[in-house]
């Protein structure tokens, strides 16, 4: 089985649904985030803070370059499809998969967040950075689920029936 990326924007649950696909298909997942702190040793608010987005989105290609392509679920961060190197590289190595979620429940979701530095910049107009991100996701993505007022276990059967597998 060709590795299953989950893409889409901050807040769209690709960190969730990927755990719950998993469990469902019993098959190793990663999440380039969590890799990304653990083979740089630091934390993304940290690298952003120290060293900008710029080195960071440097750490996430060289992360994702290095993903399983068979038989593991990927949670990528909502920023992979800013690399067009990246964009590629998905296409041509996975099954991808893009949660599609509404800038509503994404706000709804995100309220008590801390932890996305891009969220957290009062200076960055996040609603338009979903729009120009949405249609590099539906460039990238083989097929689409909507995520809004479904649970993670929702969608991961979702995904389930409409990827072949
Ligand atoms: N389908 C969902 N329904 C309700 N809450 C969700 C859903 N998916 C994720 N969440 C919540 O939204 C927040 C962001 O989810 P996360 O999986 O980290 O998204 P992403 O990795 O796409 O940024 C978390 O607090 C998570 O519990
Ligand atoms: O959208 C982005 O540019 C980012 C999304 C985050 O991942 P999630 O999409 O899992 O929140 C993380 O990679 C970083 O904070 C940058
Ligand atoms: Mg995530």
């Amino acid at each position: 089985m060709k590795s299953i990326f989950l893409i889409g924007f901050m807040g769209s649950g690709k960190t969730s649904v990927s755990k719950a696909l998993a469990n469902i298909l019993h098959i190793n997942v990663i999440d380039t985030d969590e890799l990304l702190e653990k083979t740089y040793e630091t934390t993304i608010s940290d690298i952003f803070a120290e060293k900008g987005e710029d080195v960071f989105r440097k750490y996430e290609t060289s992360i994702l370059k290095q993903a399983p392509t068979a038989n593991t679920i990927v949670s990528t961060g909502g920023g992979i499809v800013e690399r067009e190197e990246n964009i590629d590289w998905l296409i041509n190595n996975g099954s991808v998969v893009y949660l599609e979620t509404g800038w509503e429940t994404i706000v709804t979701r995100l309220k008590e967040d801390t932890t996305r530095p891009i969220w957290n910049n009062a200076g960055r107009d996040k609603q338009k950075l979903l729009e120009e991100r949405d249609l590099k996701y539906k460039r990238t993505a083989d097929v689409i689920v909507q995520t809004d007022g479904k649970s993670p276990d929702m969608i991961a059967s979702e995904i389930l029936g409409v990827l072949n597998l």
